[in-house]
């Protein structure tokens, strides 16, 4: 088939994507497909004369974050009338969005972390939470932007001062306890893998994702059965719920002292690097990296 592969973007997530990317083109390749690389750039039209000038029977979209995982990019194809990977619009406006997707979330009863938007004049002013609480973006990815402000931690008037994601952000309850994530690829939650970030990592920021080392997988998680079953059909859901396609990524804090699972967000573009998790589950599933690359693009011609 003839494949055009979006990767890089215009977001902070642009080296993830680039990552990502780099990945995909190599193992469609390995498939036998004829792969266009398309670097998308800040000017769409660049970008509109390459897919036009590749003629792909499918776009397999590797961006991440801003314009490449909200429902931005996902229109332009739309538009285009290419059949393209994962999401459509909007589901991907809705996950892109922590604040949507919590409320989505919430009213199917599915769990997530107590919480608020407070603008960054109430954050300067006093803490919008009992310590400890996390602030972040309500709009990004790979941990960008988010900060967690713990008991005697004075950052926060800083930190509303100096905020670059726009006049508003999410707060919510630290969760205490252990990091799961689980991938869904179309009806079936995949696995659950236990994210233990090394000792010198805060919590599992942007080095402890995607540095050598920055962190350890446990994968399947040494959790109880019934946490491990309960996640994956979490994960499912929130998947329907938001309408998902194709492959998606729940992030969960999981307090092992209250048994409770939280969700904190479901990715609709999860990662597909080396340290990444999605590509880590379909291997543990028997997909390999390459399979699985072919299963996003045969999905997206299904529609
Ligand atoms: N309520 C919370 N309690 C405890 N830790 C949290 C909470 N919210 C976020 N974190 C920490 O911050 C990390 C990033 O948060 P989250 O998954 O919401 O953001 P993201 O930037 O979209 O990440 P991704 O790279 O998965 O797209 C989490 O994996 C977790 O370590
Ligand atoms: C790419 C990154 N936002 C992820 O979810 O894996
Ligand atoms: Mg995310
Ligand atoms: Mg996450």
């Amino acid at each position: 088939m003839k494949v055009a592969v979006l990767y890089g973007g215009t977001s902070s997530e642009r080296p993830v994507s680039l990552v990502s990317g780099e990945a995909a083109i190599t193992a469609l390749r390995e498939k036998g497909h004829d792969v266009t690389p398309v670097d998308v750039g800040p000017d769409l039209i660049v970008t509109i004369q390459a897919l036009r000038a590749a003629k792909p029977d499918v776009v397999f979209n590797a961006l991440h974050g801003p314009l490449g995982e909200d429902g931005a990019i996902q229109g332009v194809l739309e538009w285009l009338g290419l059949p393209y990977t994962h999401s459509g619009i909007r589901a991907s406006a809705v996950a892109m969005n922590k604040e949507a997707t919590r409320l989505l979330l919430a009213s199917a009863g599915l769990p997530v972390a107590p919480g608020k938007v407070v603008s960054m004049t109430e954050l300067e002013a006093a803490d919008p939470l009992p310590t400890p609480y996390v602030v972040k973006p309500i709009a990004e990815g790979s941990s960008v932007g988010v900060e967690i402000i713990r008991e005697g931690d004075n950052r926060r008037a800083e930190i509303a001062r100096n905020w670059r994601f726009g006049t508003e952000a999410l707060v919510e309850q630290f969760i205490p306890g252990r990091e799961l994530t689980t991938a869904v690829m179309g009806d079936r939650a995949l696995a659950l893998t236990d994210i233990l970030p090394a000792e010198n990592a805060g919590f599992y920021d942007f080095d402890a994702k995607y540095k050598a080392g920055g962190s350890r997988h446990v994968l399947p998680a040494d959790v109880p059965l019934a946490v491990t079953e309960k996640a994956l059909d979490i994960a499912l859901r929130a998947h329907q719920v938001l309408g998902c396609r194709g492959a998606s990524r729940t992030d969960f804090r999981y307090d092992d002292t209250q048994d409770q699972l939280i969700i904190l967000e479901v990715n609709t573009q999860p990662g597909l690097t080396p340290t990444s998790l999605l590509p880590e589950q379909a291997a543990y599933c028997g997909i390999s990296y390459p399979e699985l690359c072919d299963w996003m693009i045969n999905e997206a011609l299904k529609h």
